[in-house]
This record gives C-alpha cells, structure tokens and sequence, in this order.
C-alpha cells in the first residue's frame, strides 16, 4: 500500500493526525484516546511526568509497540493520510519512512562506516560507491562527518557517548526517513553534546518531520514549534510551545512546568 497520497481531506501541513489512540498493555491502560496533527516540517515535544505514556505514544506512530507483547492500539495514526494500522500496511516500509533514535546510544559494534550503511545496505544497495556516498552525506547530516572521515573503519563503541548518539541519528537518516521519532536522545549526553544535537535538530526540520520526548523543559522550549503534555495517559494540552509555556490553558499544564509536580 502506499503511503505517499495525501487523503482523507488533511491539509499539506499535516504530517500525522493521530485520532482517540488508545494503548494497553495487558490489564493495563497506558493512553487513551489520543487526538493530536503534527505538522510536517515542525518539531513536536512530548512532556510529562515519568510513567504518563510518552514512549507509548511515540512508539505507535511506527508500530514499534507491536513487539511488545500483550500492547494493543485502537484509534487511527494516519501518515500522509494514510492509517498506518490499516490493512496492507508494510510495517518495514513504515518504519524506514518513520525512524528513531533512542535514549541511549545503540551503535553495532562494528565499524562506523557499517553502522551508517546498516540501513541501505538492508533495503539492498551494494553498489560500494553508492554506499560510501550515502554515508558521507549520512555522516554530515548529523554533523559527525568531519571528527570520523578519517576512521570510519574502527569500531564505532570507540567513539564518545554524544557522537555515538549524532552516529545513531547518521543511521536512522541513511535510508532517508520523512519522520524522525526521538526518545530523550541527549539526556545521556553532557551539555556540549546536547546543544549539538539540539542545533542537529534544528537543521533536520528543514528535510523531515521530528518528534521528540524529553524530560527538560528548557529543551522543549529551545527546539520545539509545538509541545504536547501528557498526563496519567492523557493528552492534556497540546499547543504552540511558545503559548504552552507562557500562558497554559489547563491548570495541570500550569503546575508541571512551574514545578509543581512530577
Ligand atoms: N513494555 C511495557 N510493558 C508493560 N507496560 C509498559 C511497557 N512500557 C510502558 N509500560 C507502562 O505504560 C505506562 C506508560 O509508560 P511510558 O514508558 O510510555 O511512559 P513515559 O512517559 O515515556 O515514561 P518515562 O518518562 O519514564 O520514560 C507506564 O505505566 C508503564 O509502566
């Protein structure tokens, strides 16, 4: 199925329209009833205490909860205009389309070159020139090229925590993804690694659609157009950052980001 087409009415703007999303893992409910756009070319924070569903959330836009046993979804996640819970959904597709990167960085042991062609090399380029080009574009795109060009052959464990992050990020944009989902991808990092990744951020929306989780406010208000604030499983506001920080229409949003709780 394709998942190019732009359907069911959404403007261009919309990258996903997620609809009464609802998740459960076993007897347990962790979201429910979701409804939220996020725009393509934003980038999109997701905040809230710790436990309020936000890797949930972040993890059913591409499926990913599927490999948790006993997770079920309801509700729709259209990419494009498209369910990407619909039937005849690729879900390899998908997440090529919809990549991520995670809290802590995951490189293969092996060498840095591979880690960055893992991807291409898995949707079938072997063309060696073709690869080494993916790579260095790769590489650059997450502002690592210059500190690994002269080494891309040694194992990538041997590389910082925050470049080993910025080689995560190199990874998941090798196969060219339109969507890049974010699990608290610095807070392992120290703060020169952070900002790097905060600016890489800002250079990505230019190409693609992010969505992030993160634990640190300031950090959603330096990088994010849009914050969305969970709660217990609820989606509690959902609202320009600016005016998310500034002036919350909820007394919940309020209390967390005065410190209140969580
Ligand atoms: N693999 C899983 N199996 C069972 N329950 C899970 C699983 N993952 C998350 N949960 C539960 O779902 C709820 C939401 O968890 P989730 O990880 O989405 O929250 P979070 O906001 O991302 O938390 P944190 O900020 O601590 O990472 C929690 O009650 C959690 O215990």
């Amino acid at each position: 199925m394709e998942l190019d087409g732009r359907k069911n009415g959404q403007t261009p703007a919309t990258k996903i329209r997620v609809q009464d999303l609802s998740v459960v893992y076993g007897r347990s409910q962790a979201l429910f009833d979701v409804s939220l756009e996020i725009r393509a070319h934003s980038v999109t924070a997701l905040i809230g205490p710790s436990g309020c569903g936000k890797s949930t959330f972040l993890r059913s836009l591409n499926r990913m909860n599927e490999l948790i046993d006993g997770c079920r979804t309801s509700g729709r996640v259209d990419l494009d205009g498209e369910d990407v819970y619909g039937p005849g959904v690729d879900v390899v597709t998908l997440r090529r389309r919809v990549g991520m990167v995670f809290q802590r960085p995951n490189p293969f042991p092996r060498p840095i070159f591979d880690n960055v062609a893992y991807g291409p090399r898995l949707y079938g380029v072997r063309d060696r020139r073709t690869l080494a080009d993916v790579v260095e574009w790769a590489l650059t795109q997450a502002a690592l090229w210059d500190e690994v060009k002269d080494r891309l052959g040694t194992s990538a464990l041997e590389l910082s925590g925050g470049q080993q992050q910025r080689l995560c990020i190199a990874r998941a944009l090798a196969v060219e993804p339109d969507v890049l989902l974010m699990d608290e991808p610095a807070s392992a990092l120290d703060p020169i690694s952070t900002a790097k990744i905060e600016d890489l951020i800002q250079q990505l929306k230019e190409r693609l659609t992010v969505v992030i989780v993160t634990h640190n406010m300031q950090q959603a208000g330096r990088i994010a157009d849009e914050t969305a604030f969970f709660l217990n499983g609820h989606l509690v506001e959902f609202d320009r950052t600016d005016r998310l920080f500034e002036r919350p229409r909820d007394r919940r949003t309020e209390a967390y980001i005065t410190g209140r709780f969580g």
